[in-house]
């Protein structure tokens, strides 16, 4: 099935989110979208499936041209998303999950379950989902999600499939496994939208590739003739740096330290086994790891977020074992969390609103009981230009920005103000490349002013690029240390230590450490 977009034009209020866009996609090959934070891609593929209706253009398919009055008119012509943030029920199985709404029924027009498991085994089998149909989708991880979220589109007879950010919450692993499915899929005949950030994914998974700039696309070529640094120009408009300069760093005190930390979960399993880890002032420590080894864990331990079951942590000389968050918070310590949905924005209050969501009480915003709301406008307004954070206004609220502009938001908040610390997890997920290269930059200067900053991500690049130290995990241990210094730790050993092939004991400084 191929479908055409011609002369789409869609705006909100005084954003001109899709101006004028022509785009082809053909059955049997993968379009990779690329464009900057806010670019107008998740609008763009929005209205291909019918969530919004264009202002002005039309949609094409196999050259008949179509209305859709809604997302289930999308899918009805074969149109189906799956979107970045998944919408299951998370106490259903996944065979109840990709029946919803489309339930079969047996001859009393009942439901017809065994039907129903049949056909998802169907499915299952012609594409090598291997996602097990009588499991609770909350007792499987993230990936196995996501394909269940592939199988509900491919179940209601999707033959365009838009894939939005689909690996931004992978393992490698994941990943690895993902390009297979996605690449049965277009065997099979199926047009695959692939939405990324990922210059390298599009090169290696696209057929095809389209670039969107401020609504309107900009350049299209052929991935097998483009390099990661074409693609990054097409996107920005100028040249993008993949790495950041840094001078060595100057170490001065231990700025936060853990002794000997141990944390449970809920069910009294052991998240965090004795970690014995330190931060120093004027230094960039990476913590480098497969996602779920207790990297969330660490973070949720030295934010105060979560208590922890025994030994201490101190910040800068104090014990801060049982301190609040908002303790911290106020002792210097900022925080970009992983999920920014969870802890770090609120979608329904302004942009203003929330660039002091942790802050309002400071003496520069707060008069008595009163907030100077002109103050946190003016501050805002100006945290938006320094962040590349697009909005019209600050008053808009948070949730009406795109996801990458949201991060933005949230890392300008933390940056901004006097800190001691820095603890940035996952902090350039969802952000375009010419973003990363700021916020790089950003990270570098709060350790040459002399904070502790704290990186955690499940890019290894980003580890590798911006640490003066390393940290490895694995099964909420830290297993390896690497010193750093001028680029110096090995990718490939790091990369062993994450996959659990290490046997060194960090903590006693053996193996491939510092
Ligand atoms: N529902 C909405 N209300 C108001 N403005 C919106 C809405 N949806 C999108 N926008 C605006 O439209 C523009 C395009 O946003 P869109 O989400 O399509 O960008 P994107 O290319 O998908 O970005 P990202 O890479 O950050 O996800 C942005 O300026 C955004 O703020």
């Amino acid at each position: 099935m191929d479908v055409e977009l011609r002369g789409i034009t869609k705006r909100f209020g005084s954003v001109v989110a899709n101006d004028n866009v022509n785009l082809t996609i053909r059955g049997g090959e993968v379009l990779g979208l690329l464009g900057e934070n806010g670019a107008g891609k998740s609008t763009m593929m929005n209205m291909l499936s019918g969530l919004y209706t264009p202002d002005e253009g039309e949609i094409l398919i196999d050259g008949k041209k179509v209305e859709f009055d809604g997302p289930g008119d999308g899918i009805e012509a074969g149109i189906g998303m799956v979107h970045q943030h998944f919408m299951l029920v998370p106490v259903f199985t996944v065979a109840e999950n990709v029946v919803l709404g489309v339930e079969p029924t047996g001859k009393m027009g009942y439901l017809d379950m065994r039907r129903a498991r049949r056909q998802v085994e169907e499915i299952n089998e012609k594409y090598g989902l291997h996602v097990p149909p009588d499991e609770l989708i909350e007792e499987l991880p993230v990936g196995i999600q996501q394909r269940v979220e592939i199988l509900k589109v491919l179940f209601r007879s999707a033959d365009v499939l838009i894939l939005d950010e689909p690996t931004a919450v992978l393992t490698p692993q994941e990943v690895r496994e993902f390009f297979g499915i996605v690449n049965t899929l277009k065997e099979a005949g199926k047009a695959i939208v692939f939405i990324t950030h990922k210059l390298h994914e599009i090169l290696e998974i696209s057929d095809r590739v389209s670039v969107l700039r401020q609504g309107r696309i900009t350049g299209e070529g052929d991935p097998k003739t483009l390099t990661e640094a074409d693609l990054a120009e097409m996107m920005v408009g100028r040249p993008v740096s993949f790495t950041t300069d840094k001078e060595p760093a100057k170490p001065g005190r231990t700025m936060i330290e853990m002794q000997n930390v141990s944390m449970l979960d809920e069910t009294d399993e052991i998240v965090l086994e004795r970690v014995s880890m330190s931060v120093r002032s004027g230094e960039v420590v990476g913590v480098a790891g497969v996602q779920g080894n207790g990297q969330t864990e660490l973070v949720e331990a030295l934010t105060g977020l979560e208590r922890v079951a025994s030994g201490k942590i101190i910040f800068d000389g104090t014990d801060i074992t049982t301190a609040s968050v908002r303790e911290r918070h106020k002792m210097g310590m900022a925080h970009i969390p992983e999920d920014r949905h969870k802890s770090g924005m609120v979608d329904s209050f302004t942009i203003a609103e929330n660039m002091v969501l942790n802050n309002y009480y400071a003496p520069e915003y707060s008069r008595g009981w009163a907030i100077d709301w002109n103050k946190v406008a003016e501050t805002s307004a100006r945290y938006c230009v320094e962040f590349d954070v697009r909005t019209p206004s600050v008053y808009l609220p948070g949730g009406s920005l795109s996801g990458g502009n949201q991060q933005k938001m949230v890392v300008a908040r933390e940056l901004e103000r006097e800190t001691k610390l820095v603890i940035a997890s996952q902090p350039t997920r969802g952000v375009d490349v010419g973003s990363i290269e700021y916020i790089h930059e950003r990270l570098i200067q709060a350790r040459d002013e002399g904070d502790g900053v704290l990186i955690v991500s499940s890019e290894l690049d980003e580890v590798l690029g911006l640490s003066d130290r390393i940290y490895v995990m694995y099964d909420g241990r830290i297993v390896a240390e690497f010193d750093n210094t001028g680029g110096k730790a090995d990718r490939n050993a790091v990369g062993l230590a994450m996959a659990g092939a290490h046997n060194g004991d960090a903590a006693t400084g053996e193996g491939d450490a510092a």
